[in-house]
């Protein structure tokens, strides 16, 4: 794997002993890995701490949306965990997003890199249908993605969180350096009825995605260690040209 292009396992498991468990029984020794809500609620800072002595990048997906002095001041605190990557809602608007990234400026400890900041355009499980009927989003799905990945450049972001169909064209229209993260990743012949924009890690990699993010497909596989192998074979591809922005 080229240290530009991750792939992010998500850790969604209830506690911290479940999650490091997993990772050492099927050997995904200093893999990359997502921490979303369900883990970091329950443990905290610790998960993360524990993580990164055991040498894996971290993804901190806690989504932010509030005000952005809230945002600002929440960033600053999550700067201070080491974490590589961290995330907000783009819906939360630019001043939302500007102060986020200024909270990571100020919470940095000296010496240290700044973790990535990426805004969500709209979530893998939202459909077409959705946007339209329950969040009244009067914009077709590619509109209103183009029209938040923009927001997020122009507001300071280092890129974005969407589908792998809409990984190409935000690249298009935010700049090849604009990181696409791309979520809602199954291995064939998968399927889990949350998700609605998915892909292979294959069509990732195809349609230029920086970095995936895949769960349920290796952790909830009968053959974890062989649904993971599959997954990074698929999205491996050493001739690849890589952001000139690094994740980790
Ligand atoms: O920000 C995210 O990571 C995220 C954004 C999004 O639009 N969709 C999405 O699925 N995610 C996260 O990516 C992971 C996907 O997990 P699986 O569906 O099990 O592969 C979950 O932890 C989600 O919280």
């Amino acid at each position: 794997m080229l240290k530009n292009n991750p792939l992010f396992l998500a850790l969604d498991f209830p506690n911290g002993e479940k999650a490091i468990h997993f990772l050492q029984a099927h050997n995904l020794h200093q893999v990359p890995v997502k921490v979303g809500m369900e883990l970091y609620y329950q443990e905290g800072p610790t998960i993360i701490s524990r993580l990164k002595t055991q040498g894996h990048p971290i993804f901190l997906d806690l989504k932010l949306h509030d005000i952005p002095n809230t945002v600002k001041k929440a960033m600053r605190g999550l700067a201070s965990l080491g974490v590589d990557v961290v995330n907000v809602h783009a819906a939360g608007g630019k001043e939302m997003i500007k102060a986020a990234q200024e909270g990571l400026e100020e919470g940095t400890p000296d010496g240290e890199r700044k973790p990535k900041l990426l805004a969500v355009t709209q979530l893998t499980s939202t459909s077409s249908q959705v946007l339209k009927d329950e969040l009244l989003i009067s914009k077709n799905m590619e509109e209103t993605v183009s029209h938040y990945a923009r927001l997020s450049r122009d507001a300071g972001a280092d890129g974005v969180v969407c589908s792998v169909h809409e990984a190409d064209w935000i690249h298009t229209l935010c700049g090849d350096d604009f990181m696409t993260v791309t979520p809602g990743i199954r291995l064939k012949g998968n399927a889990f009825d949350d998700q609605v924009r998915i892909a292979t890690p294959e069509e990732a990699r195809k349609r230029g995605a920086d970095a995936i993010v895949i769960g349920r497909s290796v952790t909830s596989s009968l053959d974890p260690t062989t649904a993971y192998a599959e997954a990074k074979k698929e999205w491996d591809d050493e001739k690849r040209t890589t952001n000139s922005q690094s994740f980790i």
